[in-house]
């Protein structure tokens, strides 16, 4: 893996063409060419993609991430993570086991959610690359997101691992993403703060 992952987590766009009003593919590239450091590719819930259509943007947003020289991480899918040769994998709790991701993925990263200290004892943490804390926020992104842990959790958990790459997610906006940052993670990860903004490359900026 040639990118430096903590750098890689500061600004970390998550997506799938379920989140866009408009062209997914022109989303990705204004949101690479203004300086986002890593992509997750989450085609997932109401109105999301399947099958070859899946696959072909798939494709088209690996191929931007690869010319932008930033990493791609495809969110729950080995078979996908494989065709699309993604540079990592974003699991959860209720996904594939990182135990066996691990054996699959010897070389991509791993991340995995980390939502309260229930899970946090019941996950393998030697094994990944880095975790998504959260939600941080109230989230209206993710139907079936957890109950709002609020920025302790990020202290807890870097109180508890001071060198483990963790990025923020769920409800981080322009506003409030400095504390985030202050609460002890190496970066934020973001869906509508990006696919929502009116003016997508200043919303990075200001990120
Ligand atoms: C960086 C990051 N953190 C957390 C998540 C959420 O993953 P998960 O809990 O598996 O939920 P889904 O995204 O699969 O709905 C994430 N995707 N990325
Ligand atoms: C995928 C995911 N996992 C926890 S919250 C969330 C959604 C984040 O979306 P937003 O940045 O729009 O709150
Ligand atoms: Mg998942």
């Amino acid at each position: 893996m040639p990118f430096p992952i903590k750098q890689s987590l500061r600004k970390y766009f998550i997506m799938g063409s379920q989140n866009c009003k408009r062209n997914p593919v022109e989303i990705l590239a204004e949101a690479t060419e203004a300086g986002i450091t890593a992509f997750q590719f989450r085609e997932k819930g109401d109105g999301c993609l399947a099958g070859e259509a899946r696959l072909e943007l798939g494709k088209q947003l690996r191929a931007i991430c690869k010319r932008s020289d930033i990493p791609f991480i495809v969110n729950d899918d080995v078979e996908l993570a494989n065709i699309l040769d993604a540079d990592g994998i974003h699991v959860g709790q209720d996904d594939l086991p990182v135990e066996t991701l691990r054996k699959i993925f010897p070389d991509k990263w791993i991340g995995l959610s980390v939502s309260n200290a229930c899970e946090l004892a019941n996950s393998p943490i030697d094994l990944v690359d880095y975790i998504g804390a959260g939600p941080i926020f109230n989230t209206t992104t993710k139907l079936d997101a957890k109950t709002t842990v609020g920025l302790e959790w990020i202290t807890t958990l870097r109180k508890q691992f001071p060198e483990l790459p963790i990025v923020g997610i769920g409800g981080i906006s322009i506003e409030n993403a400095t504390s985030v940052i202050k609460a002890g993670a190496d970066g934020v990860s973001v869906i509508s703060a990006i696919t929502a903004a009116s003016d997508i490359k200043e919303a990075i900026k200001l990120l």
